[in-house]
């Protein structure tokens, strides 16, 4: 396993007095893609959700890249390079695609002519964007939604990027499209740690799967023997 980007340590958390997070240890290896999947409610969201700092963590730690982030507050973490794509549609649907990836671009105070060559950039990973640059994001397809959304939150430029359940509400064929933009971003040297509920499909393109369970971790394994494991077979993957 390579050095971790991202390592959490008992980490314990929720909302208000409710504790959803239990004492979860975590590690995710830079570079790699890794998937968390767990019954409903096991704290999988809640999870990401700490890592991006938006629910606080009552003890615990998160170290990224070595440092300490436990204490640093959501927009602190972004602008430091970790990046969340939200589940559910998380865009504005009454505006066009571009304006939505100017948006994405806001914590970097980039020049103008700065913003425009990471746009190019943008679209040139994304050509489907750019075909697509004048219309409003609500009338996009899901897939092309998820794929904008991701884009937004990649032009904030994390080394860190949290997705929960990319495949939300998406056709196989969307969700494949997905999945393929996520490996071309960490072929190209991004982190990805995701939550999903199409595990099994998620498991055959990660490269380690973690498995969640009332709010600890349950395991951590390399992907393919998470999907080879004979009691996360019965419970998760319905194989
Ligand atoms: N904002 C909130 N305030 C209070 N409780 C919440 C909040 N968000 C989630 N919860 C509760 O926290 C628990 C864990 O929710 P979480 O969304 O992290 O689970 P999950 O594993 O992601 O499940 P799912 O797949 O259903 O999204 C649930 O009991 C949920 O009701």
């Amino acid at each position: 396993m390579t050095e971790p980007v991202l390592r959490i340590d008992q980490l314990v958390g929720g909302y208000g007095d409710l504790t959803i997070l239990h004492g979860v240890d975590m590690t995710v290896p830079a570079g790699s893609w890794t998937t968390i999947i767990g019954a409903n409610g096991a704290g999988k969201s809640t999870l990401l959700k700490a890592v991006a700092g938006i629910v606080r963590s009552r003890s615990g730690s998160i170290l990224f890249e070595d440092r300490d982030v436990t204490a640093l507050d959501s927009l602190a973490r972004l602008k430091g390079g970790i990046g969340l794509v939200p589940q559910g549609r998380c865009n504005f649907p009454l505006l066009s695609v571009a304006e939505n990836l100017k948006l994405g671009a806001f914590t970097r105070k980039l020049s103008a002519a700065d913003l425009e060559v990471e746009l190019q950039q943008m679209t040139d990973r994304f050509p489907r964007l750019k075909e697509r640059w004048n219309t409003l994001a609500g009338n996009l397809s899901g897939g092309e939604q998820q794929i904008m959304e991701m884009a937004m939150v990649l032009l904030a430029k994390p080394r860190l990027l949290l997705l929960d359940e990319p495949s939300l509400g998406l056709s196989p064929q969307a969700m494949g499209m997905v999945f393929d933009t996520i490996r071309e971003l960490t072929a190209s040297g991004l982190s990805v740690l995701m939550v999903e509920q199409n595990a099994r499909q998620a498991l055959e393109c990660c490269d380690y799967g973690v498995v969640m369970e009332l709010g600890r971790n349950k395991l951590s394994a390399p992907a393919g023997d998470v999907l080879a494991h004979p009691d996360i077979r019965r419970m998760f993957l319905g194989l």
